[in-house]
């Protein structure tokens, strides 16, 4: 299995990317990980919010492939804790064949037509991140969760 984390929009401040770059090249010692960048919607000033969320939805759903299982990150998804993210990421690393995919929504979030696409949504808190923020947050996340599943002293609980 490979995870796949599609964003919309080029990480926009070095310290995002650095910080992202050093937990990707950690990530990828233990599973196959990708970060594919969906670029950001032209002229974005003249469009209205549901409009641009349309667009960015039509963009998420081009970029899926055949036998991709999708999961949004949402506030309002399934919450875990860093323990439990481990045990579901070696679930689905045991029942998903091909690219475990997961989605950062853009500014406003996601349209209807990506929800009905997704098998499941999964919050990192009942807070609500900036798109940017969040990748970082959670690619360490995926990194502590295969720090936890290789029992190495990353994770203290
Ligand atoms: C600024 S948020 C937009 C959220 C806003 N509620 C909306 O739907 O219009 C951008 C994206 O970051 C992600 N995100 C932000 N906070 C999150 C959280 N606590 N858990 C999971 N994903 C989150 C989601 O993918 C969301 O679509």
């Amino acid at each position: 299995m490979k995870i796949c984390l599609v964003v919309i929009g080029k990480t926009d401040a070095n310290y995002f990317s650095e910080a992202i770059r050093e937990y990707q090249n950690r990530l990828v010692h233990y599973i196959p990980f990708e970060m594919q960048v969906i670029p950001d919607i032209k002229n974005v000033k003249n469009l209205s919010e549901n409009q641009q969320k349309e667009k960015e939805g039509e963009l998420i759903l081009k970029s899926l492939q055949a036998g991709d299982y999708l999961v949004l990150l949402d506030e309002k998804g399934k919450e875990f804790t860093s323990m439990q993210f481990a045990s579901y990421l070696e679930k689905k690393m045991n029942t998903v064949s091909r690219r475990l995919v997961f989605v950062i929504g853009g500014p406003y979030g996601f349209s209807e037509a990506v929800y009905q696409a997704a098998s499941e949504k999964v919050s990192l808190s009942k807070m609500t991140f900036s798109h940017q923020m969040i990748r970082l947050i959670f690619v360490e996340q995926i990194y502590r969760a295969m720090t936890i599943l290789n029992n190495e002293p990353y994770h203290h609980e």
